[in-house]
């Protein structure tokens, strides 16, 4: 049997002021890093080792992996990075305040920008996008680097990375750490659990937890969980759902 282990990073400045993030590169809080040595701790207690760790280009990505790491005396294991993984680019919504926008624009408008699976925010303009200037996408051809996405444009750029890197690694044998974002690994969740276009409206992915995948031999997953107390989980799941909520 194979298995994957997905971690959304710990809790981000961000998140902490209920703010869009997308592809701004904010770091995470020390309850944030408290939420990765405890993923680390729990893995570790549950004898988990990994040959290979993959992460995004953001740093709260990249913190969060490397105090998962830290706890687990894995920090000598390969780590690659990789765009595609990163969180979903808001677009103009990157570092509004979520409630507000929500008293602004209304929750049912903000839950369509959030988690409709086809409809993105509003764009950046082009010539403002930051990352045409980021050294950590200069080797990215600019068409591809995006202005807004919706999860489905996030769908499109996570999935070519599980097809050629994720799953090949997994089918070899190999114990694979993945630390991501909540949108990209709504993105892959969809995929592998066949959920619909409706239906993924309604998930949310709690910060700082392992969600470990069982896989048959052909990668067929054959279940999922996460790691840790299951109220305490449910209830961070409530509350990303409620950061779009006008308070
Ligand atoms: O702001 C973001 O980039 C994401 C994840 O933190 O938020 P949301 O849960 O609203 O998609």
């Amino acid at each position: 049997m194979h298995k994957l282990v997905l971690i959304r990073h710990g809790q981000s400045l961000w998140n902490l002021e209920n703010r869009f993030s997308g592809w701004a590169d904010v770091d995470i809080t020390d309850q944030g890093a408290a939420e990765a040595r405890e993923s680390g701790e729990l893995l570790l207690q549950a004898g988990y080792h990994f040959d290979v760790a993959h992460t995004s280009v953001l740093k709260r990505a990249v913190r969060t992996l490397w105090h998962v790491q830290d706890a687990m005396d894995l920090m000598w294991i390969p780590v690659l990075t990789d765009w595609r993984l990163n969180e979903r680019h808001y677009g103009g919504l990157t570092g509004l305040n979520k409630a507000e926008t929500a008293a602004k624009y209304g929750e049912d408008q903000v839950k369509v920008w959030r988690r409709s699976y086809d409809i993105p925010p509003p764009p950046l303009p082009r010539d403002s996008n930051p990352a045409l200037r980021d050294p950590r996408y200069t080797d990215l051809d600019p068409k591809l680097i995006p202005d807004t996405e919706c999860l489905k444009d996030t769908v499109a750029r996570v999935m070519p990375y599980w097809d050629e890197v994720l799953a090949p690694a997994i089918r070899s044998g190999q114990r694979v750490l993945l630390v991501a974002h909540g949108n990209s690994i709504r993105a892959l969740v969809k995929y592998l659990d066949g959920i619909s276009d409706e239906d993924i409206v309604e998930l949310n992915i709690p910060n700082g937890v392992p969600l470990v995948y069982e896989f048959d031999d052909n990668l067929k997953p054959l279940r999922h969980y996460y790691l840790g107390d299951a109220d305490a989980i449910a209830a961070k799941m409530a509350a990303v759902a409620n950061q779009g909520k006008a308070k």
